[in-house]
């Protein structure tokens, strides 16, 4: 018998809270933070250097990889794991949001979308159960709900129209999902700014009953003022054993704010995507590192960073590189990132388990710039 898919609560600290979620492909430490491997690759990145940052679980995106190489194609060469060689916990997404923001031509009706592919302008079409055949080829350990995210601003009745058809989309795909043990199916909340239309949402989930629950319409242009107004009540509309995920989150001060308010799984391009343009995260806020105050210095960009890039190269080297659009300026930057991001998972984790969340994020705020370092 295959290992069940779990969640254990492992401590609490006010709303945030410690777990680890099981699976056949090995254990999530929460909260957790899943660095993109959108195209079967995080990018810059090894796989095992990915582990290296302390990463357990990564994600997937279904509307890359149903175009290109297809979703047959990676089943047959034996699914996701074997193809991108990363044989641990992989989340991939239902393919909604990148329709909407990547393809073109696109065809809303109630059996779902049908588009151009922005590669070759070949014609597709995405359903709750097309979305969930997509995500049982790839072989992913967490599958999401097909869902529609609402654009934000939305007014109510546009809002509402857009979460009911996500709703009747979560009953397809719970329904299209069948019996698959060890693997797991997230619904979506939706309902925008609205907190009776959020309320109504995560009932309607619960309803239809998933093994975790995604935040969805979030980190999509409201703000983060915006965002923690919904974070002081959606998460606690989910049912309070299962995980919490809030996706598209976000800037270290995002994440922080997040778990606060009880949010246990995010994702998110911007370390590895700002990597690659030379922005670096560090304790003490970002560092541009293609400013020119940069080219002779010779301090790391944190001497409390343990990761490679701190460990063996100077600031000037990283500006030097990144300059001259040198491949390594992409791996280095990246690879520090994605160690910041998991330190800062780490720390969390900890001040939870150690009920200390309030001063360690007094301490994260009060050492951190504004502006660039
Ligand atoms: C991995 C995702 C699995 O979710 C889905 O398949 N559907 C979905 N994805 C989203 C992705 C988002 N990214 C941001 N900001 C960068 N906001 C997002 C909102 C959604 C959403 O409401 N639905």
């Amino acid at each position: 018998m295959t290992k069940k898919f779990n969640f254990d609560v492992t401590a609490t600290d006010g709303r945030a809270r410690t777990g680890v979620i099981s699976t056949p492909r090995g254990e999530i430490r929460t909260p957790a933070f899943m660095p993109v491997g959108t195209a079967a690759t995080v990018k810059a990145m090894l796989p095992e250097s990915v582990r290296a940052t302390g990463a357990d679980i990564l994600l997937g995106n279904t509307y890359h990889l149903m175009l290109r190489p297809t979703a047959e194609r990676i089943a047959r060469l034996g699914g996701l794991h074997r193809f991108m060689n990363w044989d641990r916990p992989i989340l991939t997404d239902s393919g909604g949001f990148q329709v909407m923001s990547l393809a073109g031509l696109r065809k809303l009706t109630e059996e779902g979308v049908t588009f151009k592919s922005h590669i070759d302008g070949s014609r597709h079409a995405l359903t709750p159960e097309r979305s969930m055949e997509i995500q049982a080829l790839l072989g992913s350990d967490i599958v999401m709900a097909f869902d529609e995210c609402t654009p934000f601003p939305s007014d109510e009745a546009t809002a509402r129209r857009s979460m009911e058809l996500s709703m009747r989309w979560a009953r397809r795909s719970r329904e299209a999902f069948g019996d698959r043990p060890g693997h797991a199916l997230f619904g979506i909340q939706q309902g925008s700014v609205y907190r009776d239309q959020r309320q109504e949402s995560a009932d309607k989930l619960r309803e239809i009953g998933f093994d975790g629950y995604a935040i969805g319409g979030l980190a999509v242009g409201e703000g983060q003022a915006t965002m923690f107004e919904v974070l002081e009540y959606a998460p606690a509309m989910l049912p309070e054993d299962r995980p919490r995920y809030l996706m598209g989150v976000g800037k270290p001060d995002d994440i922080v704010g997040a778990v606060e308010r009880g949010i246990d799984m995010m994702d998110c391009v911007l370390p590895s995507r700002s990597g690659r343009t030379g922005q670096a995260f560090t304790r003490f806020g970002v560092v541009n590192i293609r400013n020119a105050r940069h080219q002779d210095d010779p301090r790391p960009l944190d001497e409390h960073c343990t990761c490679p890039a701190c460990r063996n190269y100077s600031r000037a080297y990283l500006h030097h590189v990144n300059r001259a659009q040198e491949i390594i300026a992409s791996m280095l930057l990246t690879w520090h990132n994605l160690h910041y991001f998991q330190e800062l998972m780490q720390g969390l984790r900890d001040a939870i388990a150690e009920g200390r969340l309030a001063a360690f994020v007094s301490d994260f705020h009060a050492r951190r710039a504004e502006g660039d370092i």
